[in-house]
């Protein structure tokens, strides 16, 4: 049968990128997805927004929700220093397999742990689980209805501290207006909406940075 889109894209990385170099992973991805086929990674744009939010914080415990083929993790656990773990959410078995080769081919399986679940099922059960105390950053990339729910139960899980940054993708597009509507006028959060272009196009979209106030 024929191959899915992540598994070429793998085949991509695994033909072109230099192993344990996950810098050219991120650009051979970004190659093939603005050259060849496109993909829902963050790329290369917003992806400068994250690293410089990344690198700012120089968070030790971090979240991701929705791995897809493992891009942003990589992109995330490239900035991570010495001991800093990055646990990442995925429930599709087929896109947890491609991004489990991703992670490993970019040399970051120590540092990324890919938790194959869905997100509702995991978040309630990380503490016990990793030993998790509270995240310092976290990512949210998966079902954009999904964000305020996932949200919400963090919040209730006590794993976000005072000033816990969360970046969300794509709150223009595809949109997250349930989610935006919440953080913005939420008390418990400061807001901040970094406008920016959908992955490999022209067509609008941003990040909207927010930190738990506690
Ligand atoms: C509760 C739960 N638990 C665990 N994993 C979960 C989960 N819910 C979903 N996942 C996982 O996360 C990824 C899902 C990503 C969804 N992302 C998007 O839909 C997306 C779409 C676009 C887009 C924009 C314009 C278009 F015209 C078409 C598409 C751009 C993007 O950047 C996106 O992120 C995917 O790997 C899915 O299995
Ligand atoms: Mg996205």
């Amino acid at each position: 049968t024929r191959t899915t889109r992540p598994q070429r894209l793998l085949k991509a990385v695994q033909d072109r990128a230099i192993r344990g170099n996950p810098k050219s992973v991120i650009s051979v991805i970004d190659h093939y997805c603005r050259n060849q086929e496109w993909a829902m990674n963050v790329g290369d744009e917003k992806g400068f927004i994250l690293d410089s939010v990344v690198s700012e914080l120089n968070p030790q415990t971090v979240l991701e929700l929705g791995t897809y083929c493992g891009y942003s993790a990589v992109r995330i656990g490239r900035l991570l220093h010495s001991g800093a773990r990055l646990l990442t959410l995925e429930f599709n078995p087929d896109y947890a397999a491609v991004a489990r080769e991703v992670i490993s081919w970019a040399g970051l399986e120590n540092t990324v742990q890919l938790v194959e679940g869905a997100s509702g099922d995991w978040i309630p059960r990380l503490r016990e689980h990793f030993g998790i105390h509270t995240f310092d950053f976290i990512f949210l990339d998966h079902w954009k209805e999904g964000y305020l729910a996932d949200i919400k139960l963090l919040e209730e899980c006590r794993l976000l501290r005072k000033g816990t940054v969360l970046l969300a993708d794509n709150v223009v597009c595809p949109g997250a207006p349930d989610y935006l509507e919440y953080v913005r006028k939420s008390p418990l959060y400061d807001s901040r909406y970094f406008k920016s272009h959908l992955e490999y196009t022209k067509a609008e979209d941003g990040l909207e940075k927010s930190v738990y106030l506690g």
